[in-house]
């Protein structure tokens, strides 16, 4: 933990995380939750092609390669691209709770530049569960899974249901993944009792 505004401490009636018990086993790689997405999507040529894996109870590892796309100073990961990384990452989290969630707050702590080339090697876990809201902490680490910490969140994700994102999403996508019997299948392994 980093220490984070009051708005990241859970509140004094929250709860443990509860894996699912369909959640994915320890090891196993979770894949897209949508193939366009700017964090995980294989077909988004622009994004970070973050790939996760599940870990034991609510937690997983994740890896990023910082790609020349990815600068802000000369060689250097632009800050909010490392923070999408982690943002991400705390995202997946809810393949293990079965919850679709979005991200309410989320404060990054960095800590060592990130050479491009680099690769990020990130962990993370739900700490706490408070009605609607998940709360979570990350670190991204260089140098191996055991390396220097470089980057570390914290942050507040909101239970939503799947209407969130038909509600608001531009319809042309919304049409399009509605019609994708794969993306209809992956946002179902988001939701408890589908
Ligand atoms: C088949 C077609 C469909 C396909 C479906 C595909 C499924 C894919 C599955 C999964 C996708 C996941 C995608 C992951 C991508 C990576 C993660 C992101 O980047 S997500 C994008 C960035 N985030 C947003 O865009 C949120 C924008 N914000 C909102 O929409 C609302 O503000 C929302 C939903 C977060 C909350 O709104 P409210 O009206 O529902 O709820 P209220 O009452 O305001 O908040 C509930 C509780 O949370 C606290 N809260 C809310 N926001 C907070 C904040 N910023 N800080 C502190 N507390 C906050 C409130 O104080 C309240 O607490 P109290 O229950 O009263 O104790």
């Amino acid at each position: 933990m980093s220490g984070g505004s009051a708005a990241l401490q859970p509140p004094a009636d929250a709860v443990k995380p509860v894996r699912h018990a369909d959640a994915p086993a320890p090891g196993e790689l979770l894949g897209a939750h949508y193939s366009q997405c700017f964090g995980c999507g294989g077909e988004q040529p622009h994004g970070l092609h973050l790939e996760a894996r599940a870990g034991e109870g609510v937690s997983l590892t994740a890896e990023f390669t910082v790609q020349s796309a990815h600068q802000g100073a000369p060689g250097l990961a632009h800050g909010g691209v490392l923070t999408t990384a982690l943002d991400e990452t705390l995202g997946s989290l809810n393949w293990l709770l079965r919850t679709v969630a979005v991200t309410g707050r989320l404060e990054t702590d960095f800590a060592r530049p990130v050479p491009v080339g680099t690769t990020l090697y990130l962990s993370a876990e739900v700490t706490a569960v408070a009605g609607r809201k998940i709360y979570s902490s990350a670190v991204g680490r260089i140098d191996g899974p055991d390396g220097p910490v470089a980057v570390r969140a914290d942050a507040l994700f909101i239970e939503v249901k799947v209407d969130h994102f038909i509600d608001h999403g531009r319809q042309e996508e919304i049409r399009a993944a509605m019609n994708d019997p794969d993306q209809i299948r992956r946002a179902r392994a988001f939701e408890v009792n589908p």
